[in-house]
């Protein structure tokens, strides 16, 4: 197979350390499967780029992000330097609408070795497929006026294009899985996005009479994911509702640290980039207590997106080996560091493949 070149962006806190730990892990791999061949770029944009310049990315990162086969990004934020909303749309936000990564797919189940915080789970494995152009994170909207009479407007925007791509490839994707099709609603509240939504629902479902379908209200999923998240197949969820529901579902796993996610661009015309669900998390950036887990189970979900599903499957049994050995870090009970987590995943690559 060629050669894939892979745009890097640490980003931001621990995107920095998790990236430098997935890439050991690439390269690892390029190593010992034979025809993985990789070429991995840095771009370091984000927050300290912002306080040089005055922005995120340079005025061609876009163009520049077009010439690779996928984006690897890291995590974007420094909330005690630059407010969340400059730094996340400047970079993360932008890349997604301008390289129409329309589909943000987020796995989430039971990894050996990880204890999830939930009394005696029963084995789950579910994928959010959380739509990511439009909805709640919309730049409609503005504020006005002052002081008592001040008044912000934020504008909900849902297509139906969006809306039901979301949806088909929710049905699509849960047709090679359990057929099972759960929609995150919350028309009783919300009167005119979310009954617009339902509505969407059940004409794509009329398509795929072989697939079970549901529609819970976004409050009793968020309970369901703790109660019985092995009910789930495939929660087709707005932005916002889909962006709740996949740090709740990484803490189900054991802790948003190993979640990973998949920003897609659903025709291929632009590349599609890779990022764990976490943050920049800053309150633990700098120590090595960062979990690397999230970041390379993204890069699995990149090298199976590339077509390289053998090394992707390698990776995740590295992910549980280790983790069964107690080869964790902290916010999943171990007590081993960022590099001694990524240390021995990579040895285990090595020593697997002998
Ligand atoms: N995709 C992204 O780039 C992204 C996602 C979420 C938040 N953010 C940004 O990150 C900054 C911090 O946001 P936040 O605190 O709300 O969310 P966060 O995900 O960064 O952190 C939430 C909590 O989870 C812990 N955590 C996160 N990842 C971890 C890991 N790999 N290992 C161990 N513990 C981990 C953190 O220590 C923190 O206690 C903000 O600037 C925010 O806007 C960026
Ligand atoms: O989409 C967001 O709000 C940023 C981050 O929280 C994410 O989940 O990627
Ligand atoms: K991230
Ligand atoms: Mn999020």
């Amino acid at each position: 197979m060629a050669k894939i070149k892979i745009a890097c962006l640490p980003g931001d806190g621990i995107g920095v350390e998790v990236m430098a730990s997935a890439k050991e892990v690439l390269q690892t791999l390029a190593t010992v499967e034979e025809d993985l061949k990789i070429e991995l770029v840095d771009f370091n944009w984000g927050s300290d780029h912002y306080i040089e310049t005055g922005e995120m990315m340079p005025e061609h990162a876009i163009d520049t992000l077009k010439g690779f086969d996928a984006v690897f990004l890291g995590a974007v934020g420094n909330p005690a330097l630059i407010p969340d909303h400059i730094s996340l749309w400047g970079m993360l936000i932008k890349i997604r609408r301008e390289l129409s990564l329309s589909l943000n797919i987020r796995p989430a189940r039971v990894i050996n070795g990880i204890q999830s915080p939930l009394h005696s789970p029963r084995k789950f494995d579910f994928i959010v497929v959380r739509e990511n152009s439009e909805g709640e994170y919309s730049e409609s909207g503005g504020v006005i006026h002052n002081g008592v009479n001040e008044i912000a407007v934020q504008n909900a925007i849902f297509t139906r294009q969006a809306t039901e791509r979301a949806m088909r490839f929710a049905f699509d994707l849960a047709r090679k899985r359990e057929s099972k099709v759960t929609s995150a609603t919350k028309s009783n509240g919300i009167v005119h996005s979310m009954p617009f939504w339902d509505r969407v629902f059940q004409e794509v479902a009329k398509d795929y009479p072989d697939v079970k379908t549901e529609s819970i209200h976004i409050d009793a999923l968020a309970a369901f994911i703790v109660t019985k998240p092995q009910n789930f197949d495939v929660i087709v969820a707005s932005n916002l509702f889909g962006d709740i529901l996949t740090d709740l579902a990484g803490a189900v796993m054991g802790s948003i640290g190993i979640a990973p996610s998949a920003n897609l661009n659903p025709d291929g015309r632009f590349p599609s980039m890779f990022e764990p669900v976490h943050g920049s998390a800053p309150d633990i950036a700098g120590q090595e207590k960062a979990n690397p887990i999230g970041q390379i189970w993204t890069a699995a979900l990149m090298l199976d997106h590339l077509g390289h599903l053998n090394a992707s499957k390698r990776i995740i049994e590295a992910i549980e080996e280790v983790t069964k050995q107690g080869i964790k870090t902290a916010d999943v009970g171990g007590a081993y560091s960022t590099r001694e987590v990524t240390n021995a995943i990579c040895d285990y690559l090595i020593s697997s493949a002998q």
